[in-house]
């Protein structure tokens, strides 16, 4: 089908790091803030329940590994594990509560954003960041509190980016049909899961990253050229 003859996308699920959010934020500002806070919070509320939690996940993945041992070496292979995530999300929170952490997006992603969800498009959010994460990061930004412009979060729980089942629940999740939803995300491999499991896709390449764009997937180097390329609400013609 090409894309005149296709239904309308009726929800858009969004990947973050690389589609929405540069990925010199996320690995120049939070990866490197989260490291050096892990250390102590791992040390001063080592036993929280929430903390501990992670710990014992840890020692599942990773027995008889000291836990702060097997985070770094998690950070240094940007490993997309659920308790480095979520242990993450957990520090990241301390410094958007003090101000020292701030979400730059794209340029055009407010608008765009705005835009659809005013048109009564479904969006929600697909990232290997933790949900948590996730709600601080859209609740932070350098354009105020963008989170209610979404109708879910969607993480690891769900299942790795790269398989197709992820993608399944998610959909079942939200009682989509698979068909009337678009993912957008600059890595290939998760568009292939994503389109394995009958979601429409788009590559997001953004040049300041140095995206590689891919020769499988519509690709866009903004949210306004998905726009233009899949029919939806232009967020400059509004
Ligand atoms: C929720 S913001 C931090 C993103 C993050 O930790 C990460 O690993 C990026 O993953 P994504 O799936 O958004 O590429
Ligand atoms: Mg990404």
């Amino acid at each position: 089908m090409t894309q005149a003859t296709q239904p309308p996308v009726r929800a858009v699920l969004l990947d973050i790091e690389g589609t929405t959010i540069p990925v010199s934020f996320v690995h120049d500002i939070l990866f490197p803030y989260a490291r050096k806070a892990l250390p102590e919070l791992l040390r001063s509320h080592g036993d929280d329940p929430a903390v501990q939690a992670q710990i014992a996940e840890i020692a599942r993945l990773a027995p008889g590994v000291a836990p702060l041992r097997q985070l770094e070496a998690w950070m240094d292979a940007d490993a997309k594990v659920a308790p480095l995530k979520a242990l993450q999300g957990m520090v990241w929170a301390q410094g958007y509560a003090d101000g020292a952490l701030k979400a730059t997006l794209y340029p055009d992603v407010v608008p765009a954003l705005r835009c659809w969800a005013a048109a009564g498009l479904a969006l929600a959010v697909y990232s290997s960041g933790s949900v948590a994460a996730q709600k601080l990061i859209y609740g932070h930004t350098t354009e105020g509190d963008l989170s209610s412009v979404f109708v879910g979060f969607y993480d690891l729980q769900m299942g790795g980016k790269r398989d197709a089942e992820s993608y399944r629940r998610i959909v079942d999740d939200a009682r989509w049909n698979a068909g009337d939803v678009l993912f957008l995300s600059d890595v290939v491999a998760e568009l292939d899961a994503a389109a394995s499991a009958g979601l429409r896709t788009c590559q997001i390449a953004r040049p300041e990253d140095g995206t590689r764009p891919g020769t499988t997937h519509p690709v866009a180097v903004t949210l306004a050229e998905v726009a233009a390329r899949f029919g939806l609400p232009h967020p400059e013609a509004v």
